[in-house]
């Protein structure tokens, strides 16, 4: 009867408030109640047949029952659309509704009009009619289509539901004067725009290793790598996507020579930290991606026991108070400023959040000292650490960083980057000492230089490699859904290689935690391209979502990137809303177990998905080689 999802619902008007029901047992409690005092307009809309809004202050707390609490978190303040089953309920509900709302006149719109302007696209302004204005300002400059629209508009409004709570309603409709400069991609994906280009370049790993200590001693921002939104489509993007080529063309005659995936890869990094940087000082800035902190699971006991800070931490919603934050990570970290321990050798890449550098170990705290854990004073001298800086005040959310800290404090396996201990020095700046991964990110092996289309099709990984990746990354997911965590941004970027041929799983900000309260999470984030279909749908959702990205990092290893990462972002959700499982390009490069273990991963019911435990299974593991295997082929010696 009513929203998006178009689900059944009664409602009941009283006095005081409009209530939704589930069913008509109306004893039970409401899923949601609206206050009538809040209730600014109510009007007539075209979504639907029968179909109308109503608009609400946003400043008024609701009723919501706990049940349904998740879907309506963050969906509380957007317009409630009712559609009515006749043509007269919808009249009976306006009049009744406008007849009690102290805001509004107490004389309802007229209802009973012929309806002249239906969703539709007017060629004369270029846009779609008929929908809320700031989906209209997002449609106009997103590459979809009235025919996508036609196809499954369901999808379309889920599409930008999504968008608009992933990049923050607010800052859609800041600018009202130039509403293109509001529209930001969600996750730049500039790296594969610029690697695409680069066409010459030759990924040696040999190369790497030995060219990398010149290349990546510090980090230098270069302006000419500014990344430029994808959805080019008005004025602004045409300017940026101009400059951007521009760029392109200077940097592909030097990349002629650039034969360094280090190199690279430290590039890729920084333009995200520069893109960090804009987001930070310009908030006028075109590039905007924003990660959304994840929402608070419900706190739980083990076994009457006292909640670990873990759990605590988690309960933290957006206050991100730094100094309770701050006393969280002191009960992980210890609060000893380092530098003395280690000694620092280069550079090895740029994150969103702080620089990691290859670092060794040069000293060991005293055996007497009661700030540290004796497992620390056994380390060894001379040991290569990963040490991830990290300026704590620069961080918008800690609460990020801290979740980080204390899903790899917790979680020690072989196929989870090994977090050995951190430090807080002087509340400032916070050092996570980690096992080095010399062997960079996946993504880098990968190769996104490759033209989809063309006739000597090719993967850089034979089909044992692949299955080898996918083995250990399971293992390691297996890991973590047994012990009730969702990683929610596995892509080839967190996936981590060492010299011994090993694959690790890295990046733990996103993590959350399933409760026995809460067993399905509602809250959005990841990365959008690897993003399951029901999180963008904005359903409640499991591990599983987990296994959705790992098919489409499998898609990464076959095609050398994921689907849809050519279309503007906004496009890219509509299609991963409606498109059903995404259908591989290369699909003749792999056999038929290889087919069978993503089409088991990339099954849009839930249900139908199989579990980590279930993939472990497949026959396509089988056809895994070994580390060793792997290395000699990388070339890692
Ligand atoms: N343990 C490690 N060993 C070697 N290199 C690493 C290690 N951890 C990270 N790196 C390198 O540093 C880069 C940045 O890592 P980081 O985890 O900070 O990235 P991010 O996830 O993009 O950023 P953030 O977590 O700050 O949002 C990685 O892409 C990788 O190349």
């Amino acid at each position: 009867m009513f929203s998006f999802l178009w689900q059944k619902r009664y409602l009941v008007l009283n006095d005081s408030y409009l209530s939704f029901y589930k069913s008509n047992r109306f004893s039970e409690d409401p899923v949601l109640s609206v206050a009538l005092t809040s209730i600014t307009n109510v009007s007539r809309i075209q979504l639907k047949q029968n179909c109308f809004e109503i608009l609400r202050l946003t400043d008024q707390k609701e009723n919501v029952s706990p049940m349904n609490s998740y879907f309506y978190e963050s969906n509380s303040k957007r317009p409630i659309f009712i559609s009515t089953r006749t043509e007269q309920d919808l009249h009976g509900w306006l009049d009744a509704i406008f007849a009690k709302c102290p805001l509004l006149s107490g004389v309802s719109s007229p209802t009973n009009f012929t309806h002249k302007v239906h969703v539709g696209y007017d060629p004369k302004v270029g846009n779609f009619v008929g929908v809320p204005d700031s989906w209209a300002k997002l449609l106009q400059t997103s590459e979809i289509t009235y025919d996508d629209w036609n196809r499954n508009s369901k999808a379309v409004i889920k599409a930008l539901q999504f968008y608009e709570d992933y990049n923050g309603l607010d800052s859609i409709q800041t600018d009202q004067s130039n509403p293109s400069l509001n529209l930001k991609p969600l996750k730049s994906p500039t790296k594969y725009i610029i690697n695409k280009r680069t066409n010459s370049i030759k990924r040696s790993l040999s190369k790497t290793l030995s060219k990398s200590k010149t290349d990546s001693i510090l980090p230098v921002y270069q302006s000419e790598l500014k990344p430029f939104p994808r959805s080019a489509v008005n004025n602004n993007s045409i300017i940026n996507l101009k400059d951007a080529k521009t760029h392109e063309n200077d940097m592909h005659a030097s990349r002629e020579k650039v034969t360094d995936l280090r190199t690279t890869q430290l590039k890729r990094k920084e333009q995200q930290a520069i893109q960090h940087h804009l987001q930070k000082h310009d908030s006028n800035a075109t590039l905007k991606p924003r990660r959304v902190a994840p929402a608070a699971p419900v706190a739980k006991l083990h076994n009457g026991k006292a909640i670990t800070p873990k759990e605590n931490l988690l309960e933290l919603k957006d206050a991100d108070d730094s100094e309770e934050i701050i006393m969280k990570m002191k009960t992980v970290a210890i609060d000893v400023n380092p530098r003395p321990y280690f000694q620092m050798i280069e550079k090895a890449g740029q994150g969103a959040s702080g620089a990691v550098y290859l670092s060794k170990r040069v000293k060991l705290p005293q055996k007497n000292d009661s700030r540290f854990l004796n497992s620390h004073c056994d380390r060894i001298i001379e040991e290569r650490v990963a040490i991830k800086q990290i300026h704590l005040s620069e961080q918008p959310k800690k609460q990020l960083i801290m979740n980080e800290l204390l899903v790899m404090n917790d979680s020690h396996h072989e196929n989870i980057v090994n977090f050995l201990e951190a430090y807080i020095i002087y509340d400032k700046e916070l050092w996570v000492i980690m096992e080095y991964m010399e062997g960079g990110c996946l993504t880098d092996i990968l190769d996104p230089t490759a033209d989809i289309n063309a006739s000597n099709k090719s993967s850089p990984l034979n089909e044992s490699q692949m299955a080898y990746i996918i083995k250990e990354t399971c293992q390691g997911l297996k890991f973590l859904h047994d012990n009730k965590i969702i990683h929610r941004d596995i892509k080839s970027d967190n996936i981590l290689l060492n010299s011994q041929g090993l694959v690790k799983i890295t990046d733990f900000g996103f993590c959350v935690e399933l409760t026995e309260k809460r067993s399905k999470r509602a809250t959005m984030v990841g990365t959008p391209y690897w993003m399951a279909p029901e999180i963008v749908n904005q359903k409640g959702y499991g591990e599983k979502v987990d296994v959705w990205s790992l098919g489409i990092m499998l898609i990464e290893m076959i095609d050398g990137e994921p689907p849809y990462l050519n279309e503007d972002p906004l496009k890219a959700l509509y299609l991963i809303a409606n498109n059903g499982s995404p259908v591989l390009r290369r699909a003749e490069l792999v056999s038929k177990k290889t087919r069978q273990f993503l089409d088991a991963c990339l099954q849009v019911n839930v249900e139908l998905r199989a579990s980590v435990r279930e993939l472990l299974m497949f026959d396509f593991l089988l056809l895994a080689c070994g580390p060793k295997e792997f290395k000699q082929t990388l070339k890692w010696h």
